[in-house]
């Protein structure tokens, strides 16, 4: 089974929602990248996302951006990707799930990089702008990988709900607001009401994503979900922080914040 699958069962066994962060690769050192990801599930994390830096990340606002852009500096590239994924399963069987712009896939070879991504330990793929008439063949070749393709439904695509969940797997990737990744004062969208329409057509479990700031807003949009994504206010805390080593302190607090109201 999916190690996706496992831990949203595990969750709701427990009566707990997911914890996901999600960091780009290789900010900070790729070694830096292994570390957090351990310190991340210690503190309580469930999923873990990891951005692969990408040039023109189109989806995501200014923190995000220049998270990629100190990554890309550092010549990070998907093989040392991927081999710190395997640094990590040699510790850990934490879900982590790839944020990887279409480009970058295409541009490695789809196949190539989805077989080097399941070599190396990958649960799931999140292709932002892999576009819906792509995504039957792309979603064939990880299927028989076993790599879950997690769809992102947006408050723009009511009338879209249905077909971008239809064979989902993982979970729905629900985007909270329209626009780039970035904390937000405020989500003026009615989650509510969002959440149960994306219901009516998936029985997956659905991740709330975009502007999240920390605890108090997760604590707010929980029990309308079955997790929360925080991006953009662990990313800060990596790039601000003075040393690696400072990053990763400041990260495993913020996951336990965020863990306690989870
Ligand atoms: O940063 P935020 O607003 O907390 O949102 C999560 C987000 O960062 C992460 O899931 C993500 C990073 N890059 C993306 C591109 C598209 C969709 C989602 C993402």
């Amino acid at each position: 089974m999916n190690r996706i699958d496992l831990a949203f069962k595990k969750l709701e066994a427990q009566g707990k929602k997911a914890l996901i962060p999600y960091i780009t690769a290789g900010d900070r050192g790729i070694e830096t990248t292994v570390k957090l990801v351990y310190e991340m599930e210690e503190a309580g994390a469930d999923i873990v996302e990891l951005g692969i830096p990408y040039s023109d990340p189109l989806a995501d606002g200014p923190v995000i951006q220049a998270s990629s852009a100190r990554a890309l500096s550092k010549g990070i590239k998907i093989p040392h990707i991927n081999d710190a994924v395997k640094t990590i399963r040699q510790k850990s069987g934490i879900p982590i799930v790839y944020l990887v712009y279409y480009n970058s896939v295409f541009k490695y070879g789809t196949q190539k990089f989805i077989q080097d991504a399941a070599d190396a330990g990958i649960d799931g793929l999140i292709i932002p702008d892999l576009p819906l008439e792509e995504r039957g063949e792309t979603a064939e070749v990880l299927d028989s990988f076993g790599i879950h393709l997690i769809p992102l439904v947006a408050p723009t695509s009511k009338e879209r709900i249905k077909k971008i969940t239809e064979n989902a797997r993982g979970f729905v990737y629900c985007v909270s607001v329209a626009g780039v990744t970035g904390v937000r004062q405020d989500i003026e969208t009615d989650i509510k009401e969002y959440m149960e329409e994306i219901s009516k057509h998936t029985s997956l479990p659905k991740a709330l994503g975009f502007g999240i700031s920390g605890p108090s807003m997760a604590q707010k949009f929980k029990s309308y979900c079955d997790g929360i994504i925080v991006g953009s206010a662990y990313v800060s805390r990596v790039g601000q922080a003075l040393s690696p080593g400072d990053a990763v302190a400041s990260v495993k607090e913020f996951t336990e914040e965020l863990r306690k109201v989870l």
